[in-house]
Parts: C-alpha cells; structure tokens; sequence
C-alpha cells in the first residue's frame, strides 16, 4: 500500500490537473453550484413568522418539521422536508434585506430528518441543533454558518456554504496517520498492534478503486467502490482526503475515521505521503509516522515475496517508492520516521513513540446521559441547559460547551454533559 506522485488522476479526465485533492474537491463543489442556481424558492417567507422566539422559531405541520433561526440580517431555516431528502435535512437561508432565499452549498454529513429540532446559536458562527427523540451518540449536531472553515469555502466558491458537524462527548486520543512506501511493513505493523490492543485502536477502513485480493474483504480491508460512486463522494465533502495511488483512487471518508472514533477507541490511518499531506492540511489533529525500508533491495524482495502484485505493478511501486521516501524524510510532514529492519525491534520503537510501554491510554468519553425528548433550550454563557418539559418533571441536562474543538469536516469533540435529576 503505498505511492509517490502519480500522473494520472480521475480528474485530469475532466481536464482538471492539480496536484493538491482539496482543490479538486472544491472543482467539483463548483459543478454543485451550477446545479443549484436558478432553483425556485421551495416555500415562503410568512414561515417564518410562526413562533419566533430569541431568534429560534419552530414551524411543525404533520410530518413537516422546521426550525428557524436568526443571525443578523438572515434566516437558517433549518429541517422540513423542501429537499426531498432523506439523507440529510435541508438548510435554507433567508436574507432580510433583500427578501432572497437561497440554496447553500451544504458541505459534509447531517443529521438524518426527524420530527422535531431545538437549536440555539453559538459563538464563532455555529448553530447548536439537538434532534429531539434521538439516542443520545446522535442527538448533538452543529451547523457552522460562518466558522473560519465556512469562510475559506465561501471564498473559494464564491457561493453560500454552511457545514455540519457532529457533536461528540469528550476527547479521543489523536488519531495516528502512518505512510510508507508499498511493501514497508505498515499493514504489518498495525495489524501487530491492533491484536495487542484490540480495545485501544481502531482501523480507518479506506476507499479504493482497485481490485480485492484474495483474502480481502469489502468493508473490513477497505470499501472497494465504483470510481465514479466514489468520485461523487468525494464532491459531495464525504472525504477527509483521497489521492490517485498506483493508478487507481484511494481515500480517508470522515465517516470511516470517526465511526472509530465514536467507538471510544484510537484511530489509525493507512495512507500514502499525499494522503498525510492533505491530513495535515486538514482539521484533523493527528500524529504522523514514515516507515523507511532498510534499503530498496530489501523493499523489492518484501513486495515481491508478498505475492500480491503483478511485475509491472511491482516495478510501477518501487519507481513511487523513491519519491515517496524522499518526501516522507524531507518534506517535515512526519514527526516521527521509523525504519523497518527487524520487525519485532521496529514494533517494539513504534509502541514507545505510541507510549504504550506500561502506560495505558483512557479515552476519556463520557456516555450513558439521554437528552429528553421533550424539552426546552436555553443558554448560560458557554452552557446549553436542556429542560425537561412535562408536567411533573424538572430533570435538567447541561451541556458544557466551553472546551469544544474539532468542526466540519470532522466531528465537534469536547461536549461535556451532566444530568441534574430531581
Ligand atoms: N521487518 C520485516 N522484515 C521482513 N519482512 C517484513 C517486515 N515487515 C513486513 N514484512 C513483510 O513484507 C511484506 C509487506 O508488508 P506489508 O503488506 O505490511 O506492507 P505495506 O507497507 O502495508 O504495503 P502496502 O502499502 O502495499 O499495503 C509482507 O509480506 C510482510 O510480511
Ligand atoms: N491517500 C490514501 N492512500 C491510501 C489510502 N488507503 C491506502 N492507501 C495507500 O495506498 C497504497 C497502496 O495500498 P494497497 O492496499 O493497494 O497496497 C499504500 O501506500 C497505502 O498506504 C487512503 O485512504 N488514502
């Protein structure tokens, strides 16, 4: 597993050439924004005058439900079902001035539609959403309207972008990105420390375009998907980062690394050099690892031993490999460089720079707390106090929003939640 710079990229069939995959994204969200202009406004403004309150409205008809929510001279309306999707529910946007809707482009993945929202607006250009009558590992929801990663699409776009996120409770250890030239050891590697500590990692399960080999299995190995489902991903911001490798499509969906996350453990990454560049460019804080061979030699008997690849596409690795080595020393991408000589001595190194000689990593990630279906919001500086509503209770949950970080692309960690019952 493993490339240096490959020529040939699904998008220079669309005569796109560009080394850098987040500026392809950003090609293919402009081919989005063609589609959504022009397009009629798919409701009135007079929704919005039913049940304002503090800027937050709510508009419930059937199996319609919406929330509106003011900023300065606009409204989000948030929810309802004007998209038709039920992936995913719709974000409007009203400007007061002008008395225009709009279409934004909305980047990453939402929540799924539900009969009922709460939201209250935040700081730094964030909307707090709870879905009501959700379990609570998918309840908290974020839309950033003019957060700095909103702003630097709306730039480059030139249209209106918003962007969900996820909110998740606690911190997870930093997620591990490790590269190397193909037949380096890496899947070795990380195969030996996810059987020595099953509980602490996880695997992200990449996309790609290649063929399975015979002892791979579709969803545990990697996703094999079509390219141009994949590509389509890839336009619709559902990946962190992807590369052509090889000659063919590999990619990092945010989903594969944060269904790891979620899960409380560790998250590790197989990805080549110009996937960790675009990891490092990203909102994903990581630590990142290059696997040296002991020398190409040695590289070109371990590839060819693993029987796995085709002469042309062993000579087609060890021709990226060089360039790749090259960059994973010199580009300072990597903070730690490990060679793989000895593999029970190379593991040993890989566990001390991981700390995991004697010290055990908690992951601190609190569960167990329901939002209530029915309830109220309101906010207390940087605290959300959920209300219970009904007619004997009083229970409370508070959501401390002090510590968060992360955001779109990826998910909002640092949710601290605490129960008052009475
Ligand atoms: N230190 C080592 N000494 C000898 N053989 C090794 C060593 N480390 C790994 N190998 C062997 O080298 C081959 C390649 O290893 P592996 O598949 O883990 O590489 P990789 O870096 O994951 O490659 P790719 O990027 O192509 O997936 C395997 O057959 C593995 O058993
Ligand atoms: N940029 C990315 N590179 C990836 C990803 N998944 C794997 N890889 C790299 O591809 C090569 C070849 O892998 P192989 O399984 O065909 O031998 C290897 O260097 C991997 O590290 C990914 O999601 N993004």
């Amino acid at each position: 597993m493993s490339g240096g710079a490959e020529l040939i990229s699904p998008f220079e069939t669309l005569g796109i050439v560009s080394c850098n995959p987040k500026k392809k994204a950003f090609v293919f969200l402009l081919f989005q924004v063609f589609i959504l202009e022009g397009e009629a406004p798919a409701f009135l403004v007079n929704h919005l005058e039913n049940g304002h309150s503090n800027g937050v409205g709510v508009k419930s008809e059937s199996e319609i439900t919406e929330i509106s929510v003011d900023i300065g001279d606009r409204t989000f309306v948030i929810g309802g079902n004007h998209e038709r999707n039920t992936f995913s529910i719709g974000v409007r946007i009203h400007d007061k001035n002008s008395n225009n809707w709009f279409s934004p482009i909305v980047l990453g993945t939402g929540p799924k539609p539900s009969k009922g929202y709460s939201a209250s607006v935040l700081k730094q250009g964030r909307i707090l959403v709870i879905k009501k009558g959700s379990a609570c590992n998918d309840s908290i929801w974020f839309l950033e309207v003019d957060s700095p990663y909103v702003r630097e699409h709306k730039k480059l776009l030139r249209k209106e972008v918003v962007a969900w996120s996820k909110g998740v409770r606690g911190n997870a250890e930093k997620p591990i990105v490790i590269s190397g030239p193909s037949g380096v050891g890496k899947g070795t590697l990380i195969s030996m420390l996810m059987k020595e500590f099953p509980s602490m990692f996880g695997f992200s399960v990449s996309h790609t375009t290649r063929s399975p080999r015979s002892m791979e299995r579709d969803g545990v190995h990697y996703h094999f998907a079509d390219k141009k489902v994949m590509e389509k991903e890839i336009e619709d911001g559902k990946f962190l980062e992807f590369a052509s490798v090889h000659g063919n499509l590999y990619g990092t969906s945010i989903e594969s690394v944060e269904v790891v996350t979620d899960s409380g453990k560790r998250c590790i990454l197989d990805i080549d050099v110009q996937g960790a560049r675009s990891v490092r460019a990203s909102s994903l804080d990581a630590v990142f690892i290059f696997v040296c061979p002991p020398s190409m030699k040695e590289l070109e008997d371990r590839l060819r031993a693993r029987g796995t690849e085709t002469e042309e596409q062993i000579q087609k690795r060890l021709r990226n490999a060089e360039a790749e080595i090259k960059e994973g020393k010199s580009s300072g991408i990597f903070g730690l460089i490990l060679y793989n000589d000895n593999l029970q001595e190379c593991y040993k190194k890989l566990k001390k720079l991981l700390g995991l000689d004697g010290v055990a990593l908690v992951n601190d990630v609190e569960k167990g707390i329901n939002l209530p279906t029915k309830h109220t919001v309101s906010k207390l500086e940087d605290k959300i106090i959920v209300q219970e509503t009904g007619e004997e209770t009083r229970n409370k949950v508070v959501l401390d929003l002090s510590s968060l970080n992360g955001g779109a692309p990826g998910r909002t960690r640092g949710i601290l939640v605490e129960a008052i019952k009475f």
